[in-house]
């Protein structure tokens, strides 16, 4: 891929890129990321402490979460780390009481801990669609479910960001997790209406190919397919991912909730993804 992944998902090169958001929108607010040891995960948290907020990272592996952390204080943010696996409930559930012995609120959560692997869905184990079902719909729900139960129990208000795919025309090689992501679109339109009561906003972004470290999962022979995948003929970036979960974050979204935004250069319209590569028939 031409696409300079290495430099996109640098965290200087990401905490000095232009935004358009105000340096002190989150004064006084905190959020919380999960997945913010790399890739988007890592992109949004950044641009959340650069617009004053304290942070909250959360992720399997502690040391990615540390490189994080203390590049935000270097910077001279607040950052609390809570290595937590989503797919445990009572990791998820310790993860929440932390952040209130912490700092006694929650204003955002960017639910975008997640991840598969590339195969053609008549060879999945049963294993391995469980896998990626627990990490994509129970791990994004028991984030999403708990943060609810914090601000219903605490009385504020709050938001909640979802990272899925794009899910409309399928995406081959991946059926586990656009299965996975559809659930997850279909339980945020649903608790859009049940929570809108408790002040809780629940919404998606929908990142087409994005130029993270996680791609690597994907065959190097397949990445030459990457400009087929959208109109503009190129990955997203990080930075454009992080900058649509802000506005939905912000006071900008506050008269959106249940929506979907796709981010994705058009490759909803036009455009071609063979995760697993290009079968012979549509040669
Ligand atoms: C033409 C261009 C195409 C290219 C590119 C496209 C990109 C498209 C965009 C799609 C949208 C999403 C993109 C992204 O999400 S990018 C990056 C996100 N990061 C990742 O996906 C990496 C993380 N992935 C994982 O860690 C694993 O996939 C997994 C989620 C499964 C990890 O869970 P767990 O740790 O529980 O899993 P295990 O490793 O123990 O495996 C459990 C069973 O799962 C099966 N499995 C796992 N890996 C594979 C594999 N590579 N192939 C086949 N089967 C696999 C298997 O049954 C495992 O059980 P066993 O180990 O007992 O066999
Ligand atoms: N890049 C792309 O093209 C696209 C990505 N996405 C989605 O965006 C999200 C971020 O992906 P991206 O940044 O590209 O890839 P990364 O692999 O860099 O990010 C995934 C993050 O999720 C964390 N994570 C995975 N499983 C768990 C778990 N069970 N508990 C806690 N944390 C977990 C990983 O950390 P650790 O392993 O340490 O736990 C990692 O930091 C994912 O949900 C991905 O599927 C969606 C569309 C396109």
């Amino acid at each position: 891929m031409s696409t300079d992944v290495e430099a996109l998902n640098n965290p200087e090169t990401l905490w000095n890129a232009e935004t358009v958001y105000r340096p002190d929108l989150f004064k006084g607010k905190v959020a919380l990321v999960s997945g913010g040891g790399s890739g988007i995960g890592r992109a949004v948290a950044l641009l959340f402490a650069r617009l004053g907020a304290t942070l909250v990272i959360c992720g399997r592996t502690a040391e990615k979460l540390e490189k994080v952390a203390a590049f935000v204080r270097g910077k001279g943010g607040t950052v609390l780390v809570v290595p937590t696996n989503v797919r445990e409930p009572e990791q998820v559930d310790a993860l929440y009481q932390r952040i209130h012995a912490e700092f006694g609120r929650l204003d955002y959560v960017v639910n975008n801990a997640g991840g598969q692997f590339p195969q053609n869905a008549i060879d999945y184990a049963p294993k391995g669609w469980a896998a990626v079902i627990n990490n994509n719909l129970n791990g994004s729900w028991y984030m999403m479910q708990r943060a609810a139960q914090y601000w219903r129990d605490v009385k504020t208000p709050g938001s909640i960001v979802n990272i899925v795919v794009v899910t409309e025309r399928g995406m081959p090689g991946v059926a586990h997790t656009v299965a996975a992501r559809a659930g997850i679109i279909g339980a945020s339109r649903t608790v859009a209406v049940e929570w809108a009561p408790l002040g809780i906003r629940v919404n998606c972004v929908a990142p087409g190919l994005t130029a993270t470290e996680g791609l690597e999962v994907y065959p190097p022979e397949a990445q030459k397919e990457f400009p087929l995948a959208n109109p503009l003929k190129r990955p997203g970036t990080p930075m454009e991912i992080a900058e649509s979960c802000i506005y939905l974050s912000a006071s900008s979204g506050s008269f959106i909730t249940g929506e979907v935004l796709t981010v994705d250069g058009g490759g909803k319209l036009w455009g071609e993804l063979w995760t697993a590569g290009r079968p012979e028939y549509y040669r």
